[in-house]
């Protein structure tokens, strides 16, 4: 039984206007810890009386936080940034407990992501510039002003990083935000903004609410909400943008995909096998970005998957408090039902279970890391988002082949490539239908970088300068410097 409960324990179901605030007669909503099965904590879904609360509190303190400096709007996002890495880990336990995913990972990839992204907007708050022109004597000039209040919608893989890199650069702009984590895992964000405000944010400014998607619609058609950023499915996605665009308000959608990584005949094998590892079994496969379709040149299917197979037959599965563990459980039973179906799926369509394949015999959500292969591109497999720690390996033979195969989906988050051959890189990266690319990487992603998605993968980008974009919007200033002349 895990009963160690870390110091960083969120004291109450929701943060707004400053503290943490309970409400029991919302419905509960048990917290589970993903490798036992056992509930941990409960928090409650956000009442209407808790979202005016926080809707009323945002809309109050934005005013002033977008006429402060953003020199002082970035010093405190930076203190927050040391206060995070501080307590890091402490935040990474409650990240595992939260997530299920192993401690090993969480120290390096969850919370110090978020300090990241706080430290860079922090920087960046101090160079919100517009730009001016000349018109003759007269001229323009252009100004970013905040939106107003921003609403955060989070998906269950990275509940810290995901509130961080919505909240940074919406605070580093101006705007106040109000977050609803998913409802699978409520905890961390609320410790974000528990640390935003013991580093000085004002009151109101970074509120965290509980629900399921009725509490996330709800805000999304708020006439006070200026903007949503969901971080989420294709299908909520559609249906989150669809709603905010039906009042106008702004969105940046981070969505799932079904990415390519292709391997030429001429790749570092060792790195390629470990991009392939990265980009699959990271957090247990639950990670948007991952190359889930692994197009490996014929000449070295064989060696590729030798190599691979041994190399994911020595993950040290187990618990994941323990740091030597390197892979967890999935996050929620429901996820662990999906991804068994798709490999029910899968085995009925023909795919042979180079590795894995099975549910591990264990309390929680447990399933082994798995790579299928003898697949063809029309296979459910290849086609559907499955998040889990399913690898699809294909072959290929021909450059061109290759490229139409990996673009051959309605997603288009990510993509990847190994080869020695530069100007093959290049070219070949040109014609990906990708969002985000890596050459002979995977899944890196610095906060001064742009990361986001085309097609049904989503609108708009989280992450470096152009992050602030998305949360201004450009007010022009004509300046007139002569007579006006009229007609008449
Ligand atoms: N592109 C990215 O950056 C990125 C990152 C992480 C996860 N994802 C994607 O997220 C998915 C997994 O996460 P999930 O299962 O939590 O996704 P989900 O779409 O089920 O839920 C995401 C969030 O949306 C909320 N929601 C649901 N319906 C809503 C509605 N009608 N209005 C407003 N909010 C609503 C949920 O409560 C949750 O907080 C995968 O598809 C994955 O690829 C994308
Ligand atoms: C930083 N990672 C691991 C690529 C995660 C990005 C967000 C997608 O789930």
């Amino acid at each position: 039984m895990m009963t160690d409960f870390p110091n960083a324990r969120p004291t109450a179901s929701h943060f707004i206007d400053g503290t943490y605030v309970e409400d029991t007669t919302g419905a509960p909503i048990p917290v589970i810890y993903p490798a036992t099965g056992e509930t941990i904590a409960t928090v409650h879904a956000a009442t209407p009386e808790i979202l005016e609360r926080a809707l009323a509190s945002a809309t109050r303190a934005q005013r002033d936080w977008a006429a402060m400096d953003g020199t002082s709007r970035g010093r405190i996002l930076r203190r927050a940034a040391d206060i995070i890495r501080e307590r890091n880990h402490e935040l990474s336990v409650l990240e595992t407990l939260d997530t299920g995913k192993p401690l090993q990972e969480t120290l390096v990839a969850d919370a110090t992501s978020g300090a990241d992204a706080l430290e860079y907007f922090g920087g960046l708050a101090a160079d919100l510039t517009g730009t001016s022109m000349q018109f003759g004597g007269d001229w323009a000039y252009t100004i970013p002003r905040p939106l107003g209040v921003c609403v955060g919608i989070g998906a269950w893989n990275y509940p810290t990083q995901i509130a961080c890199w919505k909240g940074a650069p919406a605070l580093a702009t101006g705007n106040a935000m109000i977050f609803k984590p998913s409802e699978s895992t409520p905890l961390c964000a609320l410790k974000v903004a528990e640390i935003l405000h013991e580093a000085g944010l004002p009151a109101g400014l970074f509120n965290v609410v509980q629900g399921m998607g009725d509490v996330g619609a709800a805000l999304t058609t708020d006439a006070r909400v200026a903007k949503v950023s969901l971080t989420g499915s294709v299908p909520t996605g559609k249906k989150v943008a669809a709603a905010a665009s039906a009042q106008m308000k702004q969105v940046t959608m981070e969505l799932g995909g079904k990415s390519p990584i292709l391997i030429f005949e001429d790749a570092d094998i060792d790195d390629a096998v470990s991009g392939a590892i990265n980009g699959n079994f990271y957090s247990s496969g639950q990670v948007c970005s991952n190359g889930t379709r692994v197009f490996v040149h014929q000449s070295i299917v064989q060696e590729f998957l030798e190599r691979l197979k041994s190399r994911v037959e020595t993950a040290v599965i187990g618990d994941p408090l323990d740091e030597a563990t390197n892979f967890g459980p999935m996050t929620t039973q429901a996820q662990l039902d999906i991804v068994l179906r798709h490999l029910d799926t899968a085995r009925a369509e023909g795919a042979t279970v180079v590795t894995g394949g099975i549910r591990i015999d264990r309390e929680g959500f447990w399933i082994a890391p798995t790579v299928l292969s003898d697949l063809t591109d029309d296979m459910t497999c290849v086609r559907e988002e499955i998040f889990g720690p399913v690898m699809s390996v294909l072959t290929f033979t021909d450059e061109d082949e290759v490229i139409a195969r990996a673009n051959d989906t309605e997603f288009g988050l990510s993509a990847g490539l190994f080869t020695r051959d530069l100007t093959r890189a290049h070219r070949v990266v040109a014609q990906l239908q990708a969002g985000t690319c890596w050459i002979n990487q995977y899944n890196l992603t610095p906060p001064g970088m742009p990361f986001g998605g085309s097609r049904a993968s989503g609108i708009g980008r989280e992450n470096a300068r152009m992050a602030m974009d998305h949360f201004t919007e450009v007010q022009t200033v004509y300046v007139g410097m002569s007579p006006v002349e009229a007609a008449y």
